[in-house]
C-alpha cells in the first residue's frame, strides 16, 4: 500500500459535550469535555494513521482553531499538507445527552475562502497527488468554494492516475458522482438527497446502488449506522451486520468505515474482505466517545465477528 490523500475543505475542531439530559432554556451544566480534530478528512487520515497506512491531509485551516489542530495532528503524528487562512476553522458542537443515548450534531458553516486561496490549494493537492496511490475527499464546503469542486478535483485525480474514494452530501456529492470516482460512500440521507426519493427499505438500497454502478462508479457503499451497509460492486453484492455498539457514539464512524474501505482496497484484498473490515472499523469507532478510531489489530478482530446478510 503506498501513499493516500486526504482532503477536507472544511475541517473542524470537534468539541463533544455531554450531559445527563439538555433542559432547553435553563442552565445546564456538563458532566464532560472532549476535544478532537475533525472534519471527515481529516478523521478519515487519523483513522488510517491508526491502521499504519501512510497518510498525509490537504485542506484548509485557519486562526487559533486552526492551531489547535495542527497541534492535535502532531501529537498524533499526522502529516499534514494545509492551506492557512486567517479566519478560524469552525468548531462543531457534539451535544450528548447520555439518558436518552441521543447525540445532536450542531456544525457551523466554517471559513470563507477566495479564488486565489482555493487555486493555491488546488496547487499543493496536485503535488501531493502525483506521489499518491489513493485519495480521499470528503466532507461538506466552505463558504466560497462552488459545489462542482469535487467534480473537478476528481478529474484532476484521474490525470494522475489516482482513485478517489468520496464522501459528501447534496450538490457536490451530485456533481461529484458524473465525474467517475472510484468509489463512493453515502449513508441513507445522503443517498436519499442523491436519488431524490426516499430510501424505504433494501429493494430501494439496491436500486440506488446499481444507480451508481451505472454512473460508472467501481464501488458503492451505503451505510446505514448500526444496521451496518451494503457493499455494491459490477460482480458483487454484500450486504454486512457488525455486533451493535450498546451505548454508541457514531460521529466519526462514517470516516472510519471510509478509511476501512480505502485501507481494503489498496492492500488488494477481495470484496467480503474487505467489507468485513470497514464495517468493523466503523463500529470500532463508535464504541468511543468523541472521534477515536481502532488500530489495526482492534479492527480485524471486530472484522472476524461481522456477518453478511445471507449467513
Ligand atoms: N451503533 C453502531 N453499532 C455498530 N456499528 C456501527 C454503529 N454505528 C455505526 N456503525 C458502523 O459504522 C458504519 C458507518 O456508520 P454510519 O452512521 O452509517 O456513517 P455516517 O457517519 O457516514 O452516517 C456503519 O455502517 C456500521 O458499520
Ligand atoms: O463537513 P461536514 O459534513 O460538516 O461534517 C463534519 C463533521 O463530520 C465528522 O467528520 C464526522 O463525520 P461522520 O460521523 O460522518 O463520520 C465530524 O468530525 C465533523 O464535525
Amino acid at each position: 500500500m503506498g501513499k493516500i490523500v486526504t482532503l477536507t475543505l472544511n475541517p473542524a475542531i470537534d468539541k463533544t459535550v455531554t450531559l445527563p439530559r439538555l433542559e432547553p432554556g435553563r442552565v445546564n451544566r456538563l458532566s464532560q469535555v472532549r476535544i478532537d480534530p475533525g472534519g471527515k478528512g481529516i478523521n478519515v487520515a487519523r483513522a488510517l494513521h491508526q491502521l499504519g497506512a501512510d497518510v498525509i491531509a490537504v485542506g484548509f485551516n485557519g486562526g487559533w482553531t486552526g492551531r489547535l489542530l495542527v497541534d492535535h495532528l502532531q501529537r498524533e503524528g499526522i502529516h499534514h499538507c494545509l492551506v492557512t487562512l486567517q479566519a478560524d476553522t469552525r468548531i462543531n458542537w457534539k451535544l450528548v445527552e447520555t439518558e436518552a443515548n441521543r447525540v445532536t450534531d450542531i456544525n457551523e458553516p466554517g471559513f470563507q475562502v477566495t479564488e486565489k486561496e482555493m487555486e493555491t490549494l488546488e496547487q499543493r493537492l496536485a503535488s501531493v497527488l502525483e506521489e499518491a496511490d489513493a485519495a480521499v475527499f470528503s466532507g461538506s464546503l466552505p463558504d466560497g468554494v462552488s459545489d462542482d469542486v469535487y467534480y473537478r478535483l476528481i478529474r484532476l485525480a484521474h490525470r494522475k492516475d489516482v482513485p478517489v474514494f468520496l464522501d459528501a452530501d447534496g450538490m457536490s456529492f451530485r456533481k461529484g458522482v458524473e465525474a467517475v470516482p472510484f468509489a463512493v460512500k453515502p449513508n441513507l440521507d445522503e443517498l436519499a438527497k442523491w436519488t431524490g426519493s426516499p430510501i424505504q427499505g433494501d429493494q430501494d438500497v439496491r436500486e440506488a446502488g446499481h444507480r451508481l454502478l451505472d454512473k460508472g462508479v467501481e464501488a458503492a457503499v451505503i451505510s446505514m449506522g448500526e444496521s451496518g451497509a451494503w457493499f455494491f460492486t459490477k460482480e458483487q453484492e454484500l450486504r454486512t451486520i457488525p455486533v451493535p455498539v450498546e451505548n454508541a457514539h457514531p460521529v466519526g464512524a462514517g470516516d472510519a468505515m471510509v478509511a476501512g474501505l480505502v485501507y481494503g482496497v489498496t492492500s488488494g484484498w477481495n470484496w467480503e474482505k474487505t467489507a468485513r473490515f470497514a464495517t468493523a472499523a466503523g463500529s470500532v469507532a463508535a464504541s468511543y466517545s468523541g472521534t477515536q478510531f481502532g488500530s489495526l489489530q482492534q479492527v480485524e478482530e471486530a472484522a472476524r465477528k461481522v456477518r453478511f446478510f445471507t449467513d
